[in-house]
């Protein structure tokens, strides 16, 4: 749902994949501003949950009360919404999803050094091993949209961050101011 400020960009993938190092990079070097939410923090700051899963370290997601405050900001325009699941967001909304993707040895080290309990771990783990992302975004919008990069090495971030560039760019030319 991009509007004149500009596009909605989803980056999406398991935890540890690297969207949130994607996103900052994204919203320093693009030529149009793009707010960059980290929407597991919007939902800590907002309290936008049900409740604390001590067992999982994760909270409960409040989806409509998270909708409702994303709507607002994607209503804006020139945003990249950075979650590990995307499912919920309406098709009308994104104009461009990345799904980063990772080597599932790669994923367990990084949420490993982040401190995740065994069984959180594990649980990504599997959920790269088996695409669970990737495949939620392709039955959630056109697959002319939903892009699948590669998120293992400093190469693949530079090479990502150059090609969404390069989208944000063509993107501009065809929306003039
Ligand atoms: N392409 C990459 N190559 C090497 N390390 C990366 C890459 N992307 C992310 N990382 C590292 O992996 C860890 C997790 O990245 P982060 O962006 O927090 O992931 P996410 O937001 O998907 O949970 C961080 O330590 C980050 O520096």
């Amino acid at each position: 749902m991009a509007t004149s400020k500009g596009p909605v960009i989803v980056v999406t993938g398991t935890p540890g994949t690297g969207k949130s190092t994607l996103a900052q990079m994204l919203a320093s070097e693009s030529p149009i501003v793009l707010r960059h939410i980290n929407v597991g923090e919007l939902v800590k700051e907002k309290k936008l949950y049900e409740e604390y899963d001590d067992d999982w370290q994760s909270y409960t997601v409040d989806e409509d009360k998270l909708l409702d405050e994303l709507e607002l900001i994607v209503a804006d325009g020139g945003v990249i919404l950075d979650w590990h699941t995307c499912d919920i967001f309406p098709e009308r909304w994104p104009d461009l999803v990345v799904v980063l993707r990772c080597d599932h040895t790669i994923v367990w080290e990084r949420l490993e050094k982040r401190g995740y309990p065994l069984k959180k771990i594990q649980e990504n783990n599997e959920a790269e091993i088996m695409q669970v992302v990737l495949e939620d975004a392709r039955s959630s919008y056109p697959a002319e949209i939903v892009v699948e990069l590669q998120s293992q090495t400093t190469e693949d971030l530079e090479s990502n961050v150059t090609r969404i560039i390069g989208w944000i760019e063509a993107w501009k030319n065809d929306h003039p101011a």
